[in-house]
């Protein structure tokens, strides 16, 4: 309970120098408290009157700070009988007690109830996610997105959406912009599978989104059930070698299919770990197929999460560079305290449009990749001009191109690997790809660095947002409570030629819209800690960490349900390697599921596998500024897996 609240609410308090209104001073609060206690010893009486004064006390500070209550000291039971023998004699106060005790007794169980008995699993379709019946739906896959700004300034006289891609968002011929913190392809590869995780908007109706708003491995498993029936054997809980569920994938570059497929293979191992050991016995039972896929796809999320929190967060902060260990961890509980409601978990979530928009980071693409996917688009689209094609064309053939794809996911290739009579595409060849994407540089965010053979996708994107009425750029700066932009020249960090070209476009700063705004914006300075890792554009920068807070903190099956049960008992040391291993990887994980699934591939101290999102290069050197000797443990040779 919020301590304001609480002091309103005393009956009889008028302490000296208390705060006369909603201003809040911690030294006025403990005079007032002081004052409390004079107050209320006044009420009592006789040989107990300090022992019952400790009582009271003790319990109004539990209700404030939350302290845990020691019971064999008998509290409760020592006020109950104060109020009996009170009742009569000092009305008043009893009343008083007695909401002190009801208030202790009524915040105990959270409200509304934040876990319930059925439903332990993740549902197929993203349903059940929030546990209150009149939210089943929320964040279910096919409901509409979420808005988070609302439009103050309206958008006028905008400019033809080819016209802003063209002159501030194409990556000019030979002009690759380089990530300036040496962030690897391979970060976002798992960026684009968290991307496509979130977010499946429909061609039709773009408001709606296909996919489920929680971060539930859904291109792995699929966004319903027909979906996932398609990548699941039916037998012992296991997915079919080497198959994943979403076919977007498949126009991404390889090594985002290569890194699914580790998570594919780990769901395997999970599922056959626990049917060998279930330790309560829960799976002896060999149809046991439903509780063992729902059990091993609530762990293989939890290592979803945790490569999210341990690699790829702390690279984004550029926390490779200290000795700190340290993660920001949004499923942490915070219960009640002095100041603060108990900041729940667990309720749900709906993704917005506008974080759509915050996660299309096409300037990061790696140069090799651009040619890679203009190849790709070439033979998908049946053009040789990409670039050229127009937005209806563009939605027919990928529409065309995707449906068909062979029905069965189990049968899908990429890059043209070819799978072995058991399935599953060589060792070397996953290996490979995220090897070689850990040795490409990322794009760096900013102007003019998105791949010319997106064009069509770009263009797509600022008319979607103009039809559904997406705000500007300043209008989500205020909703994010972030200082609007005054001038083109704040905006671009007195970028010239930016400036004029804005001018040109937009006229007025604050007409300029959500998604171009985010592409051309100044960005974070680069391998700084906090948040120079991704050097990301401002408001991106910003933006992203309230959302992924939110993503995790509201999904129950990352809080409220992660416990051990729902989990078999899982121990998370499983797939640890040797101490001497471990103790090089600063926290990471992402390099237990590569070591494990792709074995006898790398060294088990490669760089390519311990600190796969920075190119190796700058692995040595972020390692270096730490001050210690841990780089010279470190293989960072590139491995040749055969
Ligand atoms: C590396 C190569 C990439 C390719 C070939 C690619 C391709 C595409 C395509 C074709 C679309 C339009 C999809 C449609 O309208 O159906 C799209 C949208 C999108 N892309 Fe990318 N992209 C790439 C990288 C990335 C990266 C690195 C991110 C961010 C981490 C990203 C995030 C998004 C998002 C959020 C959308 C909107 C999705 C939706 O609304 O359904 N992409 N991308
Ligand atoms: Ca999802």
């Amino acid at each position: 309970m919020q301590f304001s609240k609480f002091w309103n609410s005393l009956p009889f308090v008028k302490p000296r120098n208390a705060p006369s209104k909603a201003t809040f001073s911690e030294s006025n609060a403990l005079l007032a408290f002081g004052n409390l206690k004079d107050e209320i010893s006044k009420h009592l009486h006789g040989p107990n009157q300090v022992d019952e004064l400790g009582v009271i006390w003790d319990l109004i500070m539990q209700i404030i700070f939350g302290k845990p209550m020691d019971d064999s000291k008998f509290l409760m039971e020592r006020l109950i009988q104060l109020m009996a023998t009170k009742n009569s004699t000092d009305p008043e106060f009893v009343h008083f007690l007695e909401r002190i005790l009801i208030t202790q007794l009524w915040t105990d169980i959270t409200k509304p109830p934040t876990m319930l008995a059925n439903y332990s699993y993740r549902s197929d379709d993203g349903s059940h996610y929030s546990r209150l019946e009149r939210f089943i739906q929320l964040g279910k896959a096919g409901s509409h997105y979420s808005r988070f700004a609302p439009i103050k300034t309206p958008l006028s006289k905008l400019p033809d959406a080819t016209q802003i891609f063209d002159n501030l968002m194409k990556r000019d011929e030979n002009v690759f912009k380089e990530h300036p913190s040496g962030i690897s392809a391979t970060l976002f590869y798992l960026a684009i599978i968290i991307t496509h995780d979130l977010f499946n908007s429909d061609h039709g109706d773009p408001t709606i989104n296909k996919n489920s708003s929680y971060v539930d491995l859904s291109p792995l498993y699929g966004r319903n059930k027909a979906e996932q029936e398609k990548v699941r054997t039916g037998v012992l809980g296991r997915l079919k070698p080497d198959t994943f569920a979403d076919s977007r994938i498949l126009i991404q570059p390889p090594g985002v299919g290569a890194l699914l497929i580790l998570f594919s293979r780990n769901h395997n191992y999970i599922a056959d770990y626990l049917f060998q050991n279930s330790e309560d016995g829960r799976f002896k039972d060999q149809n046991n197929d439903e509780q063992l896929f729902q059990t091993a796809r609530l762990i293989n999320c939890g290592y979803f999460l945790r490569i999210i929190l341990y690699n790829y967060l702390r690279t984004i902060f550029c926390l490779e560079r200290t000795q700190s260990t340290w993660i920001l961890d949004p499923t942490k509980p915070y219960g009640k305290s002095f100041l603060f409601e108990p900041l729940p978990t667990g309720i749900g979530n709906q993704v917005s449009l506008e974080f759509n928009y915050i996660y299309r980071w096409h300037p990061a693409i790696a140069e090799d990749d651009e040619k890679w996917i203009n190849e790709e688009l070439k033979r998908v689209l049946k053009t040789d001009h990409p670039e050229d094609i127009d937005v209806e064309t563009f939605k027919k053939r990928f529409g065309e191109w995707l449906r068909n794809l062979p029905a069965d996911p189990s049968e899908w290739t990429f890059n043209n690997m070819k799978r072995d009579e058991n399935g599953n595409f060589p060792n070397s060849d996953i290996a490979n790809e995220l090897i070689k994407g850990t040795e490409k540089i990322a794009g760096a965010f900013g102007a003019n660095n998105i791949p010319l053979t997106l064009r069509v996708v770009e263009v797509l994107g600022i008319q979607s947002a103009r039809a559904m009425g997406v705000c500007s750029l300043n209008d989500f700066r205020k909703a994010l409570n972030l200082v609007p932009y005054k001038s083109f020249e704040e905006m671009t960090d007195n970028n010239k030629v930016l400036v004029d070209k804005l001018k040109n476009l937009y006229g007025d700063i604050n007409n300029i819209e959500l998604y171009p705004g985010l592409m051309v914006e100044k960005t974070k300075p680069a391998n700084e800690v906090g948040s120079g890792g991704l050097a990301l554009p401002f408001t991106i920068s910003r933006a992203i960490l309230s959302d992924a807070t939110n993503l995790v903190r509201n999904d129950r099956f990352f809080t409220d349900d992660a416990n051990l049960h729902n989990i078999a008992y899982w121990n998370w040391k499983n797939l640890e390697r040797p101490d001497k291993i471990e103790s090089l990887a600063s926290g990471g994980i992402l390099h237990q599921l590569i070591l494990k699934h792709l074995p006898d591939c790398y060294p088990e101290n490669s760089a390519f596998a311990l600190y796969p999102f920075t190119i190796p290069t700058k692995t040595m050197s972020n390692l270096q500024e730490r001050g210690d000797n841990l780089w010279t443990k470190i293989d960072f040779n590139k491995p040749n897996p055969k």
